[in-house]
């Protein structure tokens, strides 16, 4: 069983030398995998993942909501991939069964994102 909810959060960032300072609402995907619960038959209880989300989104210098990116040494250079990876060591640290982590950004038809599942080292050098 597969099982997976979205969250969206606001949040500057800049790429340099690509891009300066502007915002976007990103769209997070997380997907949970694993042995399921003999009763419920969910491999994770979402209460607990929607709690979460509001405990790190709210976290001070997560830039994860109205924030900015920049601004949060954890991630580096605030590309797709680099947000990406921080939000999977956050969600992974609490959830073991966490498999994939996918981050957009921008409007449906000109939307670009990345997909995580864990398979390499973080761009900063951070162990997946
Ligand atoms: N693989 C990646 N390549 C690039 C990324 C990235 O995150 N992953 N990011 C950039 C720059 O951010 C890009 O040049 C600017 O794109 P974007 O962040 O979307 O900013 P825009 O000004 O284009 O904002 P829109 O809302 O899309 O108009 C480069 N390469
Ligand atoms: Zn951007």
């Amino acid at each position: 069983m597969k099982t997976y909810c979205e969250f969206t959060f606001e949040a500057a960032h800049s790429v340099a030398p690509y891009s300066g300072l502007h915002g976007h609402t990103f769209i997070v995907k997380l997907t949970f995998g694993g042995p399921v619960d003999e009763v419920y038959g969910w491999p994770v209880n979402l209460y607990d993942v929607e709690n979460y989300i509001k405990e790190i989104k709210g976290e001070h210098g997560s830039g994860l909501d109205h924030g900015n990116l920049d601004l949060n040494t954890e991630i580096g250079i605030a590309s797709l991939e680099n947000v990406t990876t921080y939000i999977w060591r956050l969600v992974k640290a609490r959830f073991p069964n966490l498999e994939e982590v996918e981050l957009r950004r921008g409007m449906p038809g000109s939307t670009e994102g990345c997909i995580y599942r864990g398979e390499t080292a973080g761009a900063v050098g951070l162990a997946a």
